[in-house]
This record gives structure tokens, C-alpha cells and sequence, in this order.
């Protein structure tokens, strides 16, 4: 066996959580790092002040602070602000406390009463009312955005907007006239009180010519206010990339008097600002005024079809997409734009239908892209979301598939990457009121989620529709003209139903060194359907914001399928089950488990285990064999049904022990112990002495499964030929599951596999002993046997698999 099989495989090894789970994957990672955070304990110790205190505050009428108080309390925060910019510094932790949740405000502006700073009580949401402010300063960008804003009486308050896109420009300038409705007076943790405001839809920004301004704060614009003039300053603000302010524009001179051809250009402008911050909705609506309007062959509608297919292009819709460039071609047969897009609209279309994919490409996409976002299509296979009794829905087979078959490829919905390598981004840390802390990646995904659906209202039952538990979301959707998304409900959403992700499942599988947090999370909404089980029927991988899910098992149609929430070994399995997703695993697994707790067999069993490891370290395999004996007999049921990770786990460190390190056994004996750690895993496997190898049940997938199918391999090449063929199938039906495609198994098996031996070993490695090839001495155990003979690494693959010493994953 070459070794760079051996350094992965020990690497591996040293990492005994990698033996049962290849990455993180479980929503709650983020989160349960971020309640061990240093800060976590600070941040709690706030919050449970904050609610201590708050109860004896509601209603209260606040003190006034002095103005200038207020302004200086301001000036002082903000220039810090800067002068860290300014300084490069970074790597700051940014900590906020969410609120107990209220709802967005549903009544219209007609509906609502005016109020004043003035009359507002602390820890109060002034339902049936709004208050009208002017910023009385530029923005400061912290975790919200922050202002001091004044009323008609010149009551002044700071005000913190959340959840506000980052696009660059700023959102609030000095001047800006705001509507906020149902104001929400917050008591700060420092003492202070300010404007909070949680829902993007409860502040409504002015335009400079809004009738509801008053007088006094009316600015003359800097240029006539003629449609063409306010299209001017549109194309100039666009010009400077600055679309929001281009969009205001447009708007803008859509309000004025304007020729019918003036209109549809205006449109195409805004159309184009539209789309380059992601509001495919609002361009969509822009190109079809265009199209309803404009002549059809004319230049105009040209450019409008054009539009219109990037703007379905970006909501996903890539049959429409096609449908109308397709028509473009028609009448413009020389718009080689739009051919270029066609391209990519039917390659979209047919990964969509098939599910055919280049994973290489994928892979080196990922590698390259940061975020790592593909331009790739969804796949959904033969699956279907249906009833799933008291677990509500859960994702079902439509036919009957076998172990390996994609299920279904999905692009994130939204997906937050941490580019570790990128410096010195700030970190963040937000407390929720529950006292569950979220961190890092799931922080931005809550803040990214919540402005996809605000741009893009079409979206918005994508998500609202998955579980959210008991949470009472508000049936309006929309109100003045605007969406209405809930920021409370999105956060429970995200908790239930986001994924934490690395890079690539194959990358983490060969990244050495510690990993405490995972560096992406997303949200995958067919992924979500999936209920949980300890004993899943189907396996999630990652490259880049693309999760793939394959059959672990051969299933028949109309199975439900399921996975691992949380890692199988997580000690903290069934709290983290109760505690984050409020139900009870009910598994084989579990139910055992659970008839365990008495003790009896968990101490014996845990002797035994002892034992075995002591008879490892004493070199003695008689005794090895009749304790993992012993071992299997504490268990009732068979391994197929229950499966017994205990016998899994140290019969791994008995193959690490004898097979890989010592190389002290000969490859009967090897691929005996081999079959029998997978038999542990619950793999029914026929056959496998000689003549036959079929596996009749598949078991529980873990990294190490794959790395037992290549050893047993290895050893067939001396003791069974026959079966060679038929475990390196194996190897790479497992590895396809594992790491969500097998056009890479080529680096796995590099040198070791059938294939591998012919094409792509270099002389030294071929000549390097492999397990079943080495002669062995004796086909006993023995500490005094000679010892592990070193092999040279080899470069190319060493750095492709690592050697791994760093503490698991959580
Ligand atoms: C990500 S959602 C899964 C889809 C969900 N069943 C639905 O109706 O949309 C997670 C929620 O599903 C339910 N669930 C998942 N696995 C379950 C299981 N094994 N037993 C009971 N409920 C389960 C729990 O309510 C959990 O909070």
C-alpha cells in the first residue's frame, strides 16, 4: 500500500470523531461554539440584566437626555469607528442582543396616528402609531446602522436600524427623513434608551420630494425636476456604482411628465440598477412594462428580453429564462449577448432535469470563487416532499434508488462563507433572547436571508414555509407597497433549518490542524425537509454553497428519507435534539441506547473495550479476538438493526494497530478484521472470504468506511483476486456518499486502486508494501514485531491528504 493511503489513513486515525463523521454539518455547530465563546458568558450576564431590568421598565417614561449629550455619546462611537477603519484594525468581535420578538407592523401608513419622541415610553412598541425623524447625523455602521435623529419638536434620540444591507452606500445621510412605524423605545445595556427598529419594512425612507415632509425639512434638489434631469443624476449615481441612489433617481423621474419612449428607457435604467443589486422582482416588472409598451422588433424591447431573461436567470426560473431568449434569437438573430446567455440557460436546464454535473469543474470553482457561489442549477431527483406523521413533512423516494444515487443537488438559498484566508473581517456574535448565542457565518446568513426575500418578495414562501416550530408568524405579507418580512421569524427559521458547511466535504476530509468552527453556513430549503434520524437513509456533502444528497442505502419507493442533525458520536446528541429541534430521536440506535442506561450492559461493555486495548498494547490477538467476542454478545439485536459502534470503534483501533502501523498481520487476518468492523457499522455483507462479496444491507456511513473498502482491496489483491473488482465498487459507491461524487475517488485511491496501480503510481510507491502484500512474519499480534517500515512520502499526495493532529470538530 502506497503511503500516502497510510498517512491519511492515520490521520484519520488521530482524529477519532473523523472516524464517525467527516464534517461538520449540523446546524447547531455555529451555535453551540458560540455558547463557549469568551464572550458568550459577558454577553449572557447582559442579557439576563437586560431582562431582569426590562419588566420594571415597560412604560416607563424615559428621563430626556441632554441634546448634546446624545450627539457627543454619538460623535465619540463614531469616530472610534473610523479611526479603527482607518488603522486597518479588524478581528473585533461585534456583539448585539436581539429583542424579545414582536411583529412587524401590518396596518397601513393611512392607519396609522402620528406620535412624537416625546410621548414614547421605554420597552414599549407604540402599536397604531408612527413618528416622522430627520437625521441629524451621517451614519455609523456597527452591528446596526446608527444615527441620532431629531422630530418636528427637536426631541432628539439615536436610532439603530438591523438587518440593513452593506452595500456600500451609505443607507441613513444627514437629512434623511424617515417614517418608523410602531416605534419600538429600547433601554440600552449602558443605561441609555433609543429608536430600535428590528423589521425592514417598519422604517420607510423619503424621497426629497415626498409630500409627507414637512416644509422646514425640504431640500431643494441640485438640478430641475424634470424627468430627464432626475434620469441624469440616475445615470450618474449608476455611473459611480452607487444603485440604490440610481434607483431613487429613476424613480423619481418616473413620477414627472415623460414621453412614452422616455418611460421605457428610464425603465431599462432602473431595470439595470435593479439588477445589479439583486432585485430580480423589481427588474422583472420593469422589463415587462417595456415589453407590454415598446414596439415588439424594436431596440427597446431587444434590450427589455434581455433584461427580462437575466432577471429569471437570477430568481433560478431558467425555463423561462430560455423561453425568452429563445424568442430574442428569433427576432434578433445577431445579439450575440443574448446567445451567450442561451448557452447558459440550456446548460442550466439540463443539470436541472438530469442532475449531470461536472464535479470537477464544480470542485475547481469552489477552489477558486470566494464565496465559492456556483453558477450551477438545482437538481431534484427522485424524491418529494410529503406528509411524514408527527415528524410534519420529511423528504420521501419516488422510486426505488440504490446506495450512491444523487438524490438531489441544491444551490443555497443564502450562504454565508467565512474566508478565513481573506484577514482581518470582524467576527459577530448575536445573543438571542432564548440565551442561544449565534456566531460567525449564521450571524450574516440571518442578515443575508432576510434581504434576499426583501428584494426578491417572490421568494419570500420559499423560506417562510419551512418549520419554525411554534412560532406565530403575521399572515400579511405585504403592506404600502412594500414586503413584509419577519426578521423573528427568519431567526427561528435559520436555527431550525440552516446547515454549517465547509469549503468542500472532500477539502475538510484532507485539512489538517484544528477546526473549531465550520467556515460556511446556508440554507438549503429540499435539504431542509429532511427529518432526523441517527440511522439516516441519505448523506449530505458540500462543495462550495452546493449540497449534495445521496442514498446511503438501497430504498424502495415511498421511503422516507432522513440524516444525522447532530454527529452520531456528540455526546450531547439527544440534549441538542430536545434543546434545539424539541423532539426525541427515535431510532434503533436510540431506543437501545435508552434500554441501556441501566448500566449494567454499558459498564460491561466498557470493560471489554478496556480489555481489547490492553490486549493491543500487550500484542496478544487471541485475546483481542475472544474479547471483541464477548463484546458483540452484550448486544440483543443484530448488528443490521442496531448497529454497535462500540465494536465499530475499537476494531478500528485494532485495524490501525495491526493493519496500517504495525503491519504485523497477514491479509486473511486483515481483511477478517476489516469485515467484521463493517459488519459492526450494520453492513450486511455476504461472502467476503473468497468467491463472493455482495453487500445485501448498507450501514452507517462514516469516513471510515471507504477507508475499510480500499484496505479490504488491497488485501483481496493477495487472498481473493476475485473479490478485488467488487470491493474497489464498494470503495467507491462509499466514497460517492461521502463526498458527494467519485470523479475525485481517483486521488482517495491514487496508487492503491485497480486502476491506480496502472496509471497513476510512481515506481517507488508501487513497490512500497501494501497490507496484503507485505509479508508478514506472523499472523499474530505482537508489540516486539519488527516495526512500521517507513515509506517515502510522496509529495503529491501528502499535500492532498494531510496529516491531521488537530482537535475534532464539535
Ligand atoms: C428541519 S425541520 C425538518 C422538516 C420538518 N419535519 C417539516 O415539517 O418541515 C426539523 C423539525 O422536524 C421535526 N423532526 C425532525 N426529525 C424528527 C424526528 N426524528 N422525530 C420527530 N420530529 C422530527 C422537528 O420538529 C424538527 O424541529
Amino acid at each position: 500500500m502506497g503511503r500516502s493511503m497510510f498517512s491519511w489513513l492515520l490521520s484519520k486515525l488521530a482524529n477519532p470523531i473523523l472516524r464517525r463523521t467527516p464534517h461538520p454539518t449540523a446546524a447547531t455547530d455555529a451555535r453551540d461554539i458560540a455558547n463557549t465563546h469568551p464572550h458568550f458568558e459577558l454577553l449572557n450576564r447582559q442579557r439576563q440584566k437586560l431582562l431582569r431590568n426590562a419588566p420594571s421598565l415597560v412604560g416607563q417614561r424615559p428621563t430626556k437626555p441632554p441634546r448634546d449629550l446624545v450627539l457627543s455619546r454619538f460623535q465619540l462611537v463614531a469616530s472610534q469607528n473610523v479611526r479603527n477603519a482607518a488603522m486597518g484594525r479588524g478581528g473585533a468581535l461585534r456583539t448585539s442582543h436581539l429583542p424579545p420578538s414582536y411583529p412587524p407592523c401590518v396596518a397601513s401608513f393611512s392607519e396609522l396616528k402620528k406620535t412624537m419622541i416625546d410621548n414614547l415610553l421605554l420597552e414599549t412598541h407604540h402599536q397604531g402609531t408612527y413618528i416622522l425623524v430627520r437625521s441629524l447625523t451621517p451614519q455609523n455602521r456597527m452591528v446596526a446602522v446608527t444615527v441620532v435623529v431629531e422630530d418636528e419638536n427637536g426631541d432628539i434620540l439615536p436610532l439603530l436600524l438591523y438587518h440593513q444591507a452593506d452595500d456600500g452606500e451609505p443607507l441613513v445621510r444627514e437629512g434623511t427623513v424617515m417614517i418608523l412605524k410602531e416605534p419600538f423605545l429600547k433601554a440600552m445595556a449602558d443605561g441609555s434608551h433609543g429608536l430600535r427598529v428590528d423589521h425592514l419594512s417598519d422604517v420607510v425612507f423619503l424621497p426629497a420630494n415626498d409630500k409627507r415632509i414637512p416644509v422646514a425639512w425640504r431640500r431643494k434638489p441640485n438640478h430641475s425636476s424634470t424627468a430627464l434631469a432626475w434620469k441624469a443624476q440616475g445615470s450618474n449615481h449608476f455611473n459611480q456604482s452607487e444603485y440604490r441612489s440610481a434607483i431613487e433617481c429613476y424613480t423619481q423621474s418616473l413620477t414627472c411628465p415623460s414621453t412614452p419612449e422616455e418611460i421605457c428607457t428610464t425603465r431599462l435604467n432602473r431595470c439595470l440598477a435593479f439588477l445589479k443589486v439583486g432585485r430580480y422582482d423589481a427588474a422583472l416588472l420593469d422589463t415587462e412594462f417595456v415589453l407590454a409598451t415598446a414596439v415588439a422588433a424594436s431596440k427597446l424591447a431587444e434590450k427589455a428580453r434581455l433584461r427580462k431573461a437575466e432577471a429569471l436567470y437570477g430568481l433560478e426560473r431558467y425555463q423561462e429564462c430560455y423561453e425568452v431568449l429563445k424568442e430574442l434569437h428569433l427576432d434578433h438573430p445577431d445579439n450575440a449577448a443574448a446567445e451567450v446567455q442561451r448557452t447558459r440557460a440550456i446548460t442550466r436546464l439540463a443539470e436541472q432535469t438530469y442532475g449531470k454535473y461536472n464535479f470537477k469543474r464544480l470542485h475547481a470553482e469552489a477552489a477558486q470563487r470566494r464565496p465559492p457561489y456556483l453558477d450551477h442549477a438545482t437538481y431534484i431527483g427522485p424524491v418529494r416532499v410529503q406528509d411524514a406523521g408527527s415528524r410534519g413533512r420529511g423528504l420521501f423516494t419516488t422510486k426505488a434508488v440504490k446506495a450512491g444515487d444523487l438524490l438531489f443537488c441544491e444551490k443555497a438559498f443564502t450562504y454565508a462563507f467565512d474566508d478565513e484566508n481573506a484577514g482581518t473581517g470582524d467576527s459577530k456574535l448575536l445573543m438571542g433572547h432564548d440565551g442561544i448565542a449565534t456566531i460567525g457565518t449564521q450571524v450574516d446568513l440571518f442578515n443575508m436571508a432576510i434581504q434576499k426575500l426583501y428584494r426578491n418578495p417572490s421568494l419570500i414562501p420559499t423560506i417562510t414555509n419551512l418549520h419554525h416550530g411554534s412560532y406565530q408568524p403575521t399572515a400579511t405579507t405585504q403592506i404600502d407597497g412594500q414586503p413584509i418580512v419577519d426578521t423573528f421569524l427568519l431567526h427561528r427559521i435559520i436555527a431550525i433549518n440552516a446547515f454549517s458547511s465547509s469549503l468542500t466535504t472532500l477539502t475538510n476530509l484532507a485539512t489538517p490542524g484544528p477546526q473549531t468552527t465550520p467556515s460556511a453556513s446556508g440554507i438549503w430549503p429540499l435539504a431542509s425537509s429532511l427529518n432526523h434520524s441517527c440511522l439516516g437513509t441519505a448523506f449530505r456533502s458540500f462543495i462550495g454553497d452546493f449540497l449534495i444528497a445521496r442514498a446511503t442505502r438501497d430504498l424502495p419507493a415511498n421511503a422516507e428519507l432522513t440524516w444525522w442533525y447532530h454527529p452520531l458520536e456528540a455526546s450531547d446528541r439527544k440534549e441538542t435534539m430536545r434543546r434545539q429541534w424539541g423532539f426525541e430521536c427515535d431510532c434503533a440506535l436510540c431506543v437501545d441506547e435508552g434500554r441501556l442506561s441501566e448500566g449494567v450492559a454499558r459498564r460491561s461493555r466498557e470493560g471489554l473495550v478496556e480489555g481489547i486495548r490492553r490486549a493491543v498494547e500487550a500484542g496478544s490477538l487471541d485475546a483481542v479476538e475472544s474479547d471483541v467476542e464477548a463484546l458483540q454478545g452484550t448486544y440483543v439485536r443484530p448488528a443490521v438493526e442496531v448497529p454497535r459502534l462500540e465494536v465499530w470503534d475499537i476494531l478500528w483501533e485494532v485495524v490501525e494497530g495491526v493493519v496500517v502501523r504495525r503491519r504485523t498481520v497477514a491479509p486473511e487476518q486483515a481483511a477478517r478484521l476489516i469485515l467484521a468492523a463493517l459488519r459492526a457499522l450494520g453492513y450486511g455483507i455476504e461472502g467476503g472470504e473468497r468467491g463472493t462479496l455482495v453487500v445485501r444491507e448498507w450501514g452507517v456511513m462514516v469516513s471510515g468506511v471507504v477507508e475499510c473498502w480500499v484496505l479490504l482491496r488491497e488485501a483481496y489483491r493477495e487472498t481473493a483476486p476475485e473479490l478485488v473488482a467488487p470491493a474497489e465498487q464498494y470503495a467507491r459507491t462509499a466514497y460517492r456518499i461521502l463526498v458527494g461524487e467519485d470523479e475525485s475517488f481517483g486521488l482517495f485511491g491514487e496508487g492503491r486502486g485497480v486502476k491506480g496501480r496502472s496509471t497513476t503510481t510512481t515506481p517507488r510507491a508501487r513497490r512500497s508494501p501494501s497490507v496484503a502484500a507485505r509479508p508478514s512474519a506472523s499472523d499474530r499480534l505482537s508489540g516486539s514485531s519488527s516495526p512500521p517500515r517507513p515509506t517515502p512520502p510522496r509529495p503529491a499526495a501528502t499535500s492532498r491528504w494531510k496529516r491531521s493532529t488537530g482537535v475534532p470538530p464539535p
